[in-house]
């Protein structure tokens, strides 16, 4: 099984990137792209639903100066999809399963396939922070609902699993969500996805760019970076050390990465800047941040992780 605290536990850094969940992920042609780019460590499918999904009308991502607006609503091939892709394709890097049910019992059937599925020993991550699904509400910001699923869950799933988190505004959300997650064998979480319902306007046509939902849809790209890095600080602080953190949102650059493994990131994500730039973002980012380790005189991501310095 991919234990993915052992993946990481002696890596260097030429390989904790990873795309984020949506970014050229979603048909066979794009996963064996990842699967064949040299620098990533992992990779994590388009999050899947039990049924493909053409999803939200167009258009439904904008690029903005500083990020991207998106409001793709979970299209995807399909569980079936995701699944013969695994085992018809050697896994030259841990491929994460994304899961996203549009409801618990989706979940749920989805979870239960997986966990009887002998042959599949993969890593599975469950979206409950999908913000874009029409009519759907984002599970992770309902703690009751989010705390009855996981409860369900772990009573049967005994793989590894993540969860993929939306960001945190308030340190008392931290706080619950942190203690609603540590009761539960995690491998990870990743946070953050995409701060939801943000609104871009053209000011000249005085009209919205994304179709669906008038216009609402999820915020990424550098102008989240703030938010990514306290969610991953905030949650570094507060889960057991035992649930490790993929660092997602705003990284654009090396040193982006190297302040989220600051906070306590063991591995990070890349989404809207690997959209816009390509794969080669994975070596530009990488390099950059290998030159910071190097002028800093760290050899290991372990001699910085999670020591952000405060101000006493
Ligand atoms: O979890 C998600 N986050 C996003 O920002 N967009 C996608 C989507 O809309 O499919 N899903």
């Amino acid at each position: 099984s991919v234990d993915l605290s052992a993946q990481i536990a002696n890596m260097k850094v030429n390989n904790l990137f990873l795309n984020a969940s949506g970014i050229h992920c979603q048909t066979e042609a794009e996963l064996d792209d990842l699967m064949q780019e040299p620098v990533s460590g992992a990779m994590v499918t388009k999050s899947m639903t039990p049924q493909s999904r053409f999803g939200n009308p167009l258009p439904r991502y904008y690029r903005l100066a500083n990020g991207s607006i998106n409001s793709m609503g979970l299209p995807n091939e399909g569980f079936d999809y995701y699944m013969d892709y695994l085992k018809t394709h050697d896994q030259i890097k841990p491929v994460i399963v994304s899961v996203a049910g549009r409801s618990k019992e989706e979940d749920l059937a989805m979870l239960h396939t997986l966990q009887d599925d002998d042959s599949y020993q993969g890593l599975t991550e469950l979206n409950l922070s999908c913000p874009n699904v029409i009519g759907e509400p984002q599970m992770a910001y309902d703690f009751p609902a989010a705390n009855d699923l996981l409860k369900e869950v772990f009573s049967f799933y005994k793989k590894p699993l993540g969860i993929k988190l939306p960001p945190y505004f308030d340190l008392v959300h931290f706080d619950q969500i942190a203690e609603l997650l540590n009761q539960y064998p995690l491998s990870h979480v990743n946070t953050i996805n995409s701060i939801g319902n943000g609104l871009w306007i053209d000011v000249n046509s005085e009209t919205v760019v994304l179709k669906p939902k008038g216009g609402f849809g999820g915020v990424g790209g550098s102008m989240v970076l703030p938010t990514a890095l306290a969610n991953v600080r905030g949650l570094r602080q507060r889960l057991n050390p035992s649930i490790k953190i993929i660092g997602t949102g705003g990284v654009t650059n090396g040193r982006d990465a190297f302040a989220h493994i600051l906070c306590g990131a063991e591995m990070v994500s890349i989404g809207t800047q690997l959209y816009e730039e390509g794969l080669g973002a994975f070596e530009r980012v990488t390099r950059e941040l290998t030159d910071i380790m190097e002028a800093k005189g760290y050899e290991l991501l372990a001699d910085f992780r999670g020591k952000l310095k405060v101000i006493e």
